[in-house]
């Protein structure tokens, strides 16, 4: 495996299931339309720069432990730094042809890659197996927990079949011996200016704040931006069986995309829930985090108080539809491309207003912790311009 003409080095079940799940769902609640056709990104400034800067918190162990790891097997301790840490996916057509990762100009300080498989070949996404142009081994099918590390110079030089099914999700991490393109310098400086202040309603403080519209609309190759495709974030609701009520007169907004940053409550068939949403992202957050966690909040059955469920009107009705006409044009392009293969029947059939409001719950739970852990990391972070682990044992 670790020949010197193709210095590469393949670790299996390096992840836990319970990692890839949470980096999963910080993809699906925070990620963006990526830098080529048919794939969504998340990086770390763009959590910092969305007021998501406690999402940054579950990467911290692995990008540890992986470059860890890199340096170890590729015989280089404290060399290297993180250039680029990236949630990536590709969905169905997206596929890369044969390239090292270093092949641009621009890329030139990429030394070594590590890809860390956050879902499975055929159980979550068909197509999309990678492979080495030469030596061993040839060709690689994704595995949740499982990582290819590998020099990013022309001794490595892969593809990634089309992706036909699905969404092929990865963590992927470039390193450089250029310490000048350290990625935590970078975003200790920017989340030092964006961490919000202490204060006594935390998960208030870190609700998530949509980027521009644009960064969010999805359109496949061919058409033109406007006409058809769809808004990512609303698209990943969709699919999960959500609808998006705003209460709000429509004909206060002259660009309707404004409506993202306005507060909204959710629906499912025809209920309506009270709870409302700052934005579309923090409902969309929301729904990630029950959908990750759901099943937790499934065991006991309660009810859920009288009137937090209501029945939708016709006019609300005919206003969900009209919205979701105007924020996804194209409903067949969203449910193909956001498809999960491995289908989540279970979790429609088990829908109950009753959990999901205890995840509600949970959720500001989750993320109040994640601040805490951000708000005492980072002057350590800042003291040594890196995002580490700090260990509290009393040493
Ligand atoms: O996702 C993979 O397996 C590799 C992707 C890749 O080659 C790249 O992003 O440069
Ligand atoms: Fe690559």
């Amino acid at each position: 495996m670790a020949d010197s003409e193709h210095p590469r080095l393949i670790l299996k079940n390096w992840l836990s299931m319970e990692e890839c799940k949470e980096l999963e769902f910080i993809h699906k609640s925070c990620s963006t339309v990526g830098y080529r056709p048919n794939v969504f990104s998340t990086t770390l400034s763009h959590l910092v720069a969305t007021n998501c800067t406690h999402l940054i918190f579950p990467f911290v162990s692995i990008r540890e432990k992986l470059k860890e790891k890199l340096e170890e097997f590729f015989g280089c301790e404290y060399e290297l730094v993180i250039e680029f840490t990236g949630l990536i996916s590709w969905t169905s057509g997206g596929s890369i042809g044969w390239h090292s990762d270093d092949n641009r100009p621009y890329l030139k300080q990429r030394d070594f890659t590590a890809v860390c498989y956050l879902n499975s070949y055929e159980k979550d996404f068909k197509g999309g197996l990678f492979n080495f142009q030469d030596g061993k081994p040839k060709t690689i099918a994704p595995l949740a927990g499982d990582v290819v590390m590998y020099t990013a110079d022309s001794r490595n030089i892969h593809s990634v079949n089309e992706v036909t099914d699905g969404e092929r999700l990865t963590l992927t991490i470039w390193f450089s011996r250029d310490s000048s393109h350290d990625e935590d310098a970078k975003l200790i400086s920017a989340l030092s200016q964006n961490l919000p202040q202490r204060s006594d309603n935390v998960s208030h403080s870190c609700l998530p704040l949509p980027a521009s519209g644009n960064m969010y609309w999805f359109s496949s190759n061919q058409a033109s931006l406007e006409e058809s495709g769809f808004n990512l974030c609303w698209a990943r609701l969709h699919v999960l069986g959500y609808n998006v009520y705003y209460s709000q007169e429509m004909s206060n907004f002259s660009d309707l995309s404004e409506l993202l940053m306005e507060p909204l409550q959710l629906a499912r068939g025809d209920e309506l829930f009270y709870q409302e949403f700052v934005n579309i992202l923090h409902a969309l957050q929301v729904v990630q985090f029950f959908h990750w966690k759901g099943s937790e909040y499934r065991t006991s059955k309660v009810d859920i108080e009288a009137g937090k469920v209501i029945c939708l009107s016709h006019s609300q009705r005919e206003k969900i539809d009209y919205l979701k006409s105007f924020f996804i044009k194209d409903v067949r392009l969203a449910e193909t491309v956001l498809h999960s293969v491995s289908n989540d029947e279970n979790e429609h059939r088990g829908f109950d207003w009753a959990n999901f409001s205890a995840a509600v719950t949970a959720w500001g739970d989750y993320i109040g912790k994640l601040h805490k852990e951000i708000q005492v990391s980072l002057p350590y972070w800042r003291t040594h311009q890196s995002i580490f682990i700090v260990q509290f044992d009393g040493s």
